[in-house]
């Protein structure tokens, strides 16, 4: 079964919009969970243009599925992780001023350093996942950095299902059967949404978890949350 977390970044983006704590943060992850969410989703970026590093705290001891940290893992952001201890850490390479994810890792170049962050939070009991672009070759470094999980980036499937979605799901049906094949674990992530996510489910069955935010958000403010929710878990019960 696919998992469905989700990534509030963006209810921290409208609630620092105005400086207050509405929509707050715990109370939408609770809610979350509550309407069928089953793991919370949130990235702690450097410059706290949403999830601060405090939301993370505050979320701790409420999140009662699977939470998941996603970050860089620099020196901050690694503290937060043995201090929290979260379910996964989910490392992404991206840079401090980077709009938004926008590459997954090359884990041949830095090899050495993801064996040893991942090694690290292993120790902590903390499941690992990273973030990475669908290539044969990726997985095998991926492999050999001792992560317990990869997550596929989606946004080259996403920007090109409405073209063609047989050739848009290509590389990543041939990167996941390898992934399966060597024994990794398999999330996905960025840019899902309720128009090409079942098709994802369809055609990478072994799928363990997807995050998605920003598009669920979205649908969210026509939709309500609740009933989001249960659309995007409709969507991955195939
Ligand atoms: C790693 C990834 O693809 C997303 O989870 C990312 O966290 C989105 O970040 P923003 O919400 O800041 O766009
Ligand atoms: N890892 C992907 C994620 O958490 C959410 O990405 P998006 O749905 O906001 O693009």
């Amino acid at each position: 079964m696919t998992q469905l977390s989700v990534n509030i970044n963006k209810f921290a983006t409208l609630r620092n919009a105005r400086g207050g704590d509405n929509p707050n943060v715990v109370q939408i992850a609770k809610d979350c969970e509550r309407f069928g969410a089953q793991g919370i989703t949130v990235h702690p970026r450097p410059d706290e243009r949403h999830i601060t590093r405090q939301d993370v705290y505050d979320l701790k001891d409420v999140v009662t599925t699977e939470f998941n940290i996603e970050g860089y893992p620099d020196d901050r952001f690694m503290k937060i992780i043995e201090e929290v201890r979260p379910v996964q850490a989910t490392l992404v390479p991206d840079p401090p001023n980077v709009l938004t994810s926008n590459a997954g890792w090359d884990t041949i170049n830095n090899e050495k350093m993801l064996s040893e962050i991942i090694s690290q939070l292993q120790s902590w009991g903390v499941r690992t996942s990273i973030f990475i672009e669908p290539e044969n070759k990726l997985m095998d470094g991926a492999k050999k950095c001792g992560t317990d999980r990869v997550e596929l980036y989606t946004e080259m499937y996403a920007s090109s299902y409405h073209k063609d979605k047989i050739k848009a799901i290509e590389a990543y049906k041939t990167s996941s059967e390898h992934a399966n094949h060597i024994g990794l674990g398999l999330n996905a992530g960025h840019d899902l949404d309720l128009k090409n996510l079942n098709y994802l489910k369809q055609q990478i069955p072994y799928l363990e978890e997807v995050s998605i935010g920003h598009a669920l958000v979205c649908d969210a403010l026509y939709y309500g949350l609740e009933n989001t929710i249960q659309m995007y878990l409709r969507e991955l019960d195939v």
